[in-house]
């Protein structure tokens, strides 16, 4: 499995601070930055777009190297993003599929424009949608909780789902010798991140897990900590 990454979930920052966000949550121990698109159709709410992704290039950095702006599109249609936010600095964009005429072509699009393509299952989705696409992806989103809103309660079915998931990236990567992260999204805290890792995931989302856990003196390093050493237990 791949060494674990934490990608927090800027929806859950203070906005009219968010360059200073970013900066603050990867010098307290981030590795990636998770940038939730909602467009009140595919989701009932309404974030923010590639603009504001490239206002936070500058502070998303980690020890002077670039971290990863992981970009999750919960807007139909997807495919005329998917250039605006690679401009924009998005080193990852991931989908849904049903919000996506031709799967297929979506994911090539991203591909194309030099981003990681990620594909993404809500609670109810079938596993299925990833039999096809596998081979063309770098990694599986499962969502914990129903997609449009940030500080929801992780939906515990989503454990057995990650188990298989996790077995059938492992069968592929046995077949063929590509290997996916698989992410989980939605409720993800100190409390269940351990039985998250132990079903299988390797990189996690979490928005008020780290943004709504600020310390007056150590930011969001005891946050951080916290989520990273219950991975490995
Ligand atoms: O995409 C979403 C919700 O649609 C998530 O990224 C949440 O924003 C994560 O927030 P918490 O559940 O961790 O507070």
């Amino acid at each position: 499995m791949q060494p674990p990454v934490i990608a927090p979930s800027i929806l859950s920052a203070d906005f009219a601070r968010l360059g200073e966000e970013v900066a603050r949550v990867l010098a307290d121990g981030a590795d990636w930055i998770h940038f939730d698109v909602m467009d009140n159709h595919y989701v009932p709410n309404l974030t923010i777009g590639p603009q504001v992704c490239e206002a936070i290039v500058p502070y998303a950095h980690r020890e002077g190297v670039p971290a990863p702006i992981d970009v999750h599109l919960m807007v139909e249609p997807v495919d005329a993003l998917v250039p605006l936010f690679a401009k924009a600095g998005a080193a990852g964009i991931s989908f849904h599929p049903e919000a996506s005429r031709h799967v297929h072509r979506t994911i090539a699009l991203i591909r194309d424009h030099g981003c990681r393509p990620g594909l993404v299952l809500n609670p109810a989705t079938p596993i299925d949608w990833l039999d096809d696409v596998l081979g063309n992806l770098d990694l599986v989103l499962l969502m914990s909780v129903n997609p449009g809103f940030g500080g929801q309660a992780f939906i515990p079915q989503t454990l057995p789902k990650i188990r298989r998931v996790r077995e059938r990236l492992d069968r592929h990567a046995a077949e063929t010798g590509h290997t996916l992260r698989l992410q989980v999204d939605g409720g993800v805290n100190a409390g269940n991140i351990g039985a998250i890792a132990a079903a299988g995931a390797d990189t996690f989302v979490a928005g008020s897990a780290i943004f709504g856990q600020r310390d007056a003196d150590s930011g969001y390093r005891t946050a951080m900590a916290s989520l990273r050493n219950a991975t490995k237990t």
